[in-house]
């Protein structure tokens, strides 16, 4: 039998991921001193390029996934530099552009130990990815293709509706922040996995933020959704895989460079292993090793080797009776 997961040389396809989401400038003021809220911190400001999507994209390229980015973007030179970086990692730049509109920005305050003490996102130009503009012909062929579809809640309510509609193979979603999670209650029974915060879920399900794992569970579950990854920084993540709920503690990381990027980078590298047929759990404990990787040392070209490592190391998860 021919099993049509090899290429001709035998190897197996990597799975082919398409990205719906930002993808833009991030500006982060790391503070070096202790933050002091309300006051001026001596500090240093570092640009990168960001955005959940985009994050969620390089990501998953750099452990193996295909990935295709659509994502909208202005006529400036921010889009230039996306573009620049989409080409240098092999990612199949699908953005769309509107020539006389700004690029969106992500300007983020972390304070001495990396830790995100607030952030300020100008991305008016992503609610321009309208179920219309959506609607292209070869966008429409892309998600049929796909092997899976990651969508960050940066796109507007009626876009998430009509992708989640067209019911691609498997559907991920980022929530992004408390204020965009809320455009994703509509589409949650359609959703493969969401990737969240506690204090993102929380306020997507009307939950106080120190709900018990028992509450947060059943909610997740009488909410619709049939796999969630809730992270909690430092702290151990909660996995709601169908019936079976558990806690699984991430990587400890020393020196935390800053913490920003860091969901995105654990949704993205658990979502195409799991594409790529690994348990789901063990595609959750190669996420935490990466994102691990992102907030220390950074993602290059080897850190799917050094994530795997590290994600075999990982204390065993912790299986909750709910
Ligand atoms: N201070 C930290 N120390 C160790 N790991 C961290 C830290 N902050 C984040 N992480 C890792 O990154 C994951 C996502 O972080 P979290 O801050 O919860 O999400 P987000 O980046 O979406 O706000 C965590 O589950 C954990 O694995
Ligand atoms: O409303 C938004 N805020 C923040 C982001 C992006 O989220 C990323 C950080 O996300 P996290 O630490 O949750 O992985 C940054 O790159 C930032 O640009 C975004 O896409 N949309």
């Amino acid at each position: 039998m021919v099993d049509e997961a090899l290429t001709d040389t035998g190897h197996r396809k990597p799975p082919s991921v398409l990205l719906l989401g930002a993808a833009h400038l991030d500006r982060i003021a790391v503070s070096s001193t202790p933050f002091r809220l309300g006051f001026s911190n001596p500090g240093r400001v570092v640009e990168r390029l960001g955005g959940a999507a985009f994050n969620a994209a390089l990501a998953l390229k750099l452990f193996g996934s295909a990935a295709t980015l659509v994502s909208a973007c202005g006529g400036d030179d921010v889009a230039e530099r996306v573009g620049a970086e989409l080409d240098r990692f092999d990612v199949v730049d699908g953005r769309i552009a509107w020539l006389d509109r700004r690029s969106a920005t992500y300007t983020a305050l972390v304070d001495a130990g990396g830790d995100l003490v607030g952030g300020v996102a100008d991305m008016e130009i992503y609610d321009r990815l309208t179920p219309r503009v959506l609607s292209r012909r070869h966008l429409l062929d892309r998600i049929a293709e796909a092997d899976g579809v990651l969508v960050d809640a940066n796109l507007p309510p009626a876009a998430l509706e009509q992708l989640a509609s067209l019911r691609p193979r498997r559907l991920g979603a980022i929530a992004v922040s408390p204020a965009k999670i809320t455009r994703l209650p509509t589409i949650l029974p359609k959703l493969s996995v969401l990737f969240a915060s506690r204090v993102e879920i929380a306020t997507l399900l009307s939950l106080h933020s120190d709900v018990g794992d028992a509450d947060l569970v059943r909610s997740i579950r009488n909410g619709g959704l049939e796999r969630a990854i809730v992270t909690d920084g430092p702290r151990s993540v909660l996995v709601v895989d169908a019936d079976v709920a558990l806690r699984q503690a991430p990587p400890m990381v020393a020196a935390v460079t800053d913490v920003v990027g860091a969901g995105d980078t654990l949704a993205g590298v658990a979502f195409g292993a799991w594409l790529d047929d690994r348990p789901f759990l063990d595609a959750v404990r190669l996420g935490l090793a990466a994102a691990s990787l992102r907030i220390s040392t950074g993602l290059d070209g080897s850190s799917a080797e050094a994530a795997a490592a590290i994600a075999a190391s990982l204390p065993p998860p912790q299986f909750l009776q709910i």
